[in-house]
């Protein structure tokens, strides 16, 4: 499951909303999973010729991963830094053969969602711009119990 979408009122996303049962709530009524208020939290920059090759986030009991973007307002495609989804088209190997599912760019204040699985294949594309920087705050929420992790990619 991956869910895009917007922040609003100019607010962006405050430490305490974040770790609050009402976002675990939430969480657990879009997703169906239930996860721990405590999650992982981390900031990043992307600046030209940076990228991150493709990983599934599968760590201990990461559940969902969440990314906020801080990128300049003018952000395009042309700037690089999409955030590549695959999917995977074998399931007794998901690692084994990826297809392309979706490319995310970057925009400003948006928001992404999504599970963290064997097949939660995604990559950060080249950032292609000297001017801007590809700013970002992320992490994941845990599963509340523990669920063993099937591959050791990160
Ligand atoms: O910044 C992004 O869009 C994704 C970053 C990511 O996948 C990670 O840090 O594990
Ligand atoms: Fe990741």
């Amino acid at each position: 499951m991956c869910v895009c979408g917007g922040v609003g009122g100019g607010g962006g996303i405050h430490q305490k909303a974040l770790y609050s049962k009402e976002f675990c709530d939430l969480l657990e009524e879009m997703t169906g999973i239930t996860v721990a208020n405590k999650p992982d939290l981390f900031a990043s920059v992307y600046r030209d010729g940076n990228y991150l090759l493709c990983h599934d986030d599968q760590i201990d009991t990461r559940a969902i991963a969440f990314i906020l973007y801080l990128t300049p307002k003018d952000w395009t495609k042309e700037d690089g830094g999409r955030l590549n989804i695959y999917k995977s088209v074998n399931e007794d190997i998901p690692d084994m053969k990826l297809e392309l599912y979706e490319e995310v760019l970057p925009v400003r204040n948006s928001v992404i969602l999504f599970e963290v699985c064997k097949k939660s294949f995604h990559e950060v594309s080249e950032v292609l711009t000297k001017e801007k920087d590809r700013i970002a705050i992320g992490g994941w929420f845990h599963h509340q119990t523990h669920v063993p992790v099937i591959s050791t990619r990160t």
